[in-house]
């Protein structure tokens, strides 16, 4: 047995960066549209993130219009960054709705160990059954031990690798591909665990790149629903990526912000094979 991984893992490792081009290459061709419901903070990042990697974002809230805009989605991102309690139930109907259509949804549980409210509200919508979840390493622990967090808020107390087995225990209870950010991203089923290696230190210090990162997976998930492990580690290694090129330009996060834009919209071919860092783990 050990023979036989030790042979497939370079083919599995080489396989990552090329099948990360195809997936974004799709998503520039279909442009898929992705619903956010997402934190007032986050709406701009995230509708620039998602237009600059050639995905059409639209942040669609309102309870009265899902029975109408959700079946036109390709996918949707649910984000409970500002939770209050009116805006919940629009989020439960867009996720019932979605799961019901086999449209596939995303979920970001923003800063989950904060409150009872919040985490009891992350809790139901995971029971909803997301095909993704993405959060700091502090938010997929909380969820995980469904449990409130010695918690700096929205930002991470742990290390992305602090709550691996965390992201493990909670991917098999839920079925969802869970995805924990930081230096390097995990992404497990439960059973299987890669990192993406991409980024920089500096994008932590613009606000809402967590959430523009998860809508981002949302259109490469959009885009392969049957893959939604490879769609988020792709997403995942080239919003990092574009980090490191945005770096280059960058005067510090206002100018990383912008720079991180205009080079996730310029990708091309060369640049992500020889910058992608996606491997087993
Ligand atoms: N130390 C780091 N080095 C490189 N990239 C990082 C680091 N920390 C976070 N990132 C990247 O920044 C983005 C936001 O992640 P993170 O800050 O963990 O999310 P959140 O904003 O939800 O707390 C992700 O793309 C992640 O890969
Ligand atoms: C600061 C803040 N407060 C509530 S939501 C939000 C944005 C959080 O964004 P991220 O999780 O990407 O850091
Ligand atoms: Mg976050």
């Amino acid at each position: 047995m050990r023979a036989l991984s030790m042979e497939s893992e370079p083919i599995f490792q080489q396989d990552w960066a090329p099948r990360a081009w195809n997936l974004l290459s799709k998503l520039r061709d279909q442009s898929p549209l992705v619903q956010c419901i997402t934190n007032f903070v986050s709406m701009d990042l995230m509708a620039n993130t998602l237009l600059s990697a050639g995905a059409s974002p639209a942040m669609i809230h309102s309870i009265e219009e899902i029975p109408d805009f959700t079946p036109h989605a390709h996918s949707i991102c649910i984000n409970v960054g500002t939770l209050s309690p009116n805006w919940l139930p629009a989020m439960k109907a867009a996720a019932k709705l979605a799961t019901k259509l086999g449209k596939p949804w995303v979920l970001d549980p923003v800063a989950a160990g904060a409150s009872g409210f919040r985490l009891n509200a992350c809790l139901e919508l995971v029971g909803m059954k997301p095909n993704v979840i993405r959060g700091n390493g502090s938010e997929i622990i909380a969820l995980s031990k469904a449990s409130l967090g010695v918690s700096k808020g929205v930002d991470s107390s742990h290390e992305s690798m602090d709550a691996m087995e965390a992201a493990k225990s909670l991917a098999k209870a839920s079925g969802a591909i869970v995805a924990v950010s930081g230096a390097v991203d995990i992404i497990t089923d439960g059973n299987r665990v890669v990192g993406a290696h991409n980024g920089v230190p500096m994008m932590q210090k613009i606000t809402a790149t967590g959430c523009a990162v998860t809508a981002l997976i949302a259109a490469f998930v959009a885009v392969d629903p049957l893959h939604a492990l490879e769609a988020t580690a792709s997403a995942l290694s080239i919003f990092g990526i574009a980090g490191e090129l945005g770096m280059d330009m960058a005067k510090g996060p206002a100018s990383l912000r912008m720079h991180l834009i205009d080079s996730l919209y310029g990708i091309d071919q060369a640049v992500l094979l020889s910058r992608a860092k996606i491997t087993t783990l």
